[in-house]
């Protein structure tokens, strides 16, 4: 599509390279009110201000015929009717068969009004920036406030894993471990064959020491047991607080007859620690897991087996 010059919205000079018009658009003939034979054949300083044609004959035509281009460059044209017509030129040498020169004419108004929206553009580009920066702000606000919120989250769960699956006064795991831990052992054993051996253990006579010291005593003596039934455990086993004063021993790979050594030294512990609320011992039932044994099955083995120590005189270890 051939541009038309003739609409285009600035003024437009095609000069040789003598300096005389030859060509003009109809824009530039509306804007000096004069026809295009009235312009062609001559100098452009013709319809120019005194001081415009002193700058264009001084500077811009010696630039443009120098560097074969002139930038933005203010002069003012006189239309017919002697109006001044303040204008914009840009223009640039044309080489071949016709050598010559291309002047291109904004009007300042129209200058004003490009330079005003492009202001605006700007005001307009700064304003998004700004909110972006604002949006992006309150992105990483939020960004901060959910991470705080998950690191909240994990900390909750994590505390009520604890609440509940550890007994809060001795530190050790609870019931709800034990049962865990016995069925995992069970499904092993029904696989693998692997032995365990269950230990339930009572402090024998404890309602005494509650009775002569305080509750708070008996809650320390719970407390220092629970450490010595501790000591010495592999990392496999497992030591729960069934509740009260009896607790419960699950070690894994282990027969009846390894499980009383351990017994016997938690037993001996215990009663070596006595320390001020007189002496302290406790009784201990052993059964070791049967081919077509429940989890009830074993319980009530070793609780048996508990029975037979109480009843033997306490401060012994039995086995069923
Ligand atoms: N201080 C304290 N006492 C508890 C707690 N849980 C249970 N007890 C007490 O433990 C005592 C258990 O008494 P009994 O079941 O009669 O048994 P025992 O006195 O140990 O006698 P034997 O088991 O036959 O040797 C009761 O007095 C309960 O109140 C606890 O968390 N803290």
């Amino acid at each position: 599509m051939q541009p038309d010059i003739d609409r285009l919205p600035g003024g437009l000079i095609v000069l040789d390279e003598a300096n005389i018009v030859t060509a003009v658009n109809r824009t530039l003939c509306d804007w000096l009110g004069r026809a295009e034979t009235e312009l062609v054949g001559h100098a452009p300083e013709s319809w120019m201000t005194g001081g415009s044609r002193i700058y264009y004959l001084g500077h811009v035509l010696p630039a443009l015929r120098l560097h074969g281009h002139a930038e933005e460059m203010t002069l003012t044209f006189t239309s017919a009717s002697g109006q001044p017509l303040p204008v914009l030129l840009s223009a640039s040498s044309v080489a071949g068969d016709e050598p010559g020169y291309q002047l291109l004419l904004l009007p300042m108004q129209r200058r004003n009004l490009v330079e005003e929206q492009l202001q605006q553009a700007r005001k307009t580009a700064e304003q998004a920036t700004e909110e972006k920066a604002r949006a992006l702000e309150q992105v990483q606000a939020l960004a901060h406030e959910l991470e705080q919120r998950q690191e909240q989250l994990s900390e909750l769960n994590a505390k009520l894993e604890l609440m509940a699956t550890q007994d809060p006064l001795t530190g050790l795991a609870n019931r709800r471990v034990y049962d865990r831990q016995i069925e995992a052992q069970l499904a092993l054993f029904h696989r693998t064959r692997t032995p365990f051996a269950l230990v339930l253990t009572d402090i024998d006579l404890f309602k005494r020491i509650n009775d002569r010291f305080g509750h708070d005593a008996g809650d320390r003596v719970l407390k220092d047991v629970a450490q010595c039934l501790h000591q010495g455990l592999r990392e496999i086993d497992t030591l729960v607080r069934m509740g009260g004063e009896e607790f419960a021993l699950i070690l894994p790979s282990t027969t009846a007859e390894q499980a009383i050594r351990v017994a016997e030294r938690k037993r001996e512990l215990v009663a070596q620690y006595g320390g001020r609320y007189g002496e302290v011992t406790m009784s201990f039932g052993i059964t070791e897991i049967c081919p077509h044994d429940t989890k009830s099955l074993l319980y009530g083995r070793a609780d048996r087996a508990l029975y037979d120590a109480k009843h033997q005189g306490r401060n012994r270890v039995c086995v069923r």
